[in-house]
């Protein structure tokens, strides 16, 4: 049976987001560094783990663990809706809690409600939504801000429900793979690549130049320092568009001349939204540019 690697323990976000991207055995790690070791290492097929949301941003040890080791590929991703529940120990009332527990990407969606509704509690980052659930069971703070299937999995009273600071927030989930064989395009895609220039006057300006030419429009931008140096950093870039498509070839071949380049992935979108192609920048120009080259070469200038 395929094994799934999941930044866990049970009941987190990323549960629920590889039970809608995969079937199989899925298998909890305790931080997305351990999942993405896993099936670098072979101990499972895939690993499904956060990669940016919509309150925070990109979700960094997700970023540092594709650019670093082994190449591993993104084959699939899901968006989730994401709204909390408050969980505390059944003897524990909202006036009790003095300490609350969760993801920092968790603390950080529900700032104004802790604001209003636990005033006085004092924050506390834990390894994950679910890790900060099995520290309340175990007495080591009063409160977890938790998905709200963890409820399910730990002995534990919800206390709120439906908490969320900003009620659209959505994170996006991947799940990798080892490199083989690609999902095939279906005209929705989603390229990924890190690209490390070097540090000149231009070196991105000039990338994402040549993406513009193409017509190809960018989904994402982060730089994460390389850790090469002070001031060195990387840059992940994630675009429309399916490297089988001529003109996504063209453009990552352009991008593999300026830099190095690792390639994440092209898989399917979660939302659907299909690339606005230019004027001369669809497929078929691309494809009928190069057959004109070749006639060219064969010496028919027609
Ligand atoms: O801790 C979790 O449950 C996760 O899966 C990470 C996360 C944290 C906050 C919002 C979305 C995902």
């Amino acid at each position: 049976m395929t094994r799934i690697a999941y930044f866990g323990p049970r009941g987190t976000f990323t549960e629920q987001a590889a039970r809608s991207l995969a079937e199989g055995e899925l298998v909890p790690y305790d931080s997305i560094g351990l999942a993405i070791a896993a099936v670098r290492k072979g101990e499972t097929d895939a690993a499904c783990v956060p990669v940016e949301n919509s309150v925070e941003g990109p979700v960094t040890a997700t970023l540092d663990g594709l650019a670093e080791d082994e190449p591993l590929v993104a084959v699939a991703e899901a968006l989730l809706p994401i709204h909390f529940s408050v969980l505390a120990r059944p003897n524990v009332d909202a006036a009790d809690v003095r300490t609350v527990a969760s993801h920092p990407h968790a603390l950080a969606q529900v700032q104004r409600w802790l604001a209003q509704n636990l005033p006085s509690a004092r924050h506390v980052a834990a390894a994950s939504t679910a890790a900060a659930a099995i520290a309340v069971r175990d007495g080591e703070y009063d409160a977890a801000v938790v998905a709200p299937v963890a409820v399910e999995h730990y002995p534990l009273r919800t206390i709120a429900t439906e908490v969320a600071d900003i009620p659209d927030a959505r994170t996006r989930f991947l799940l990798l793979r080892r490199p083989g064989e690609l999902p095939a395009p279906t005209g929705s895609d989603r390229t990924s690549v890190v690209a490390a220039t070097v540090n000149r006057t231009g070196a991105l300006s000039e990338l994402l130049t040549e993406l513009a030419f193409r017509g190809i429009n960018l989904t994402r931008l982060d730089a994460r320092p390389s850790k090469g140096g002070f001031g060195e950093y990387r840059f992940f870039i994630d675009f429309e568009g399916h490297v089988a498509e001529p003109r996504i070839g063209d453009a990552l071949a352009a991008l593999r001349r300026r830099c190095h380049l690792r390639f994440l992935g092209s898989h399917p979108r979660a939302d659907g939204v299909r690339p606005s192609i230019q004027p001369a920048a669809g497929n078929e120009d691309f494809v009928s540019a190069a057959d004109w080259v070749e006639s060219v070469r064969k010496g028919d200038t027609a």
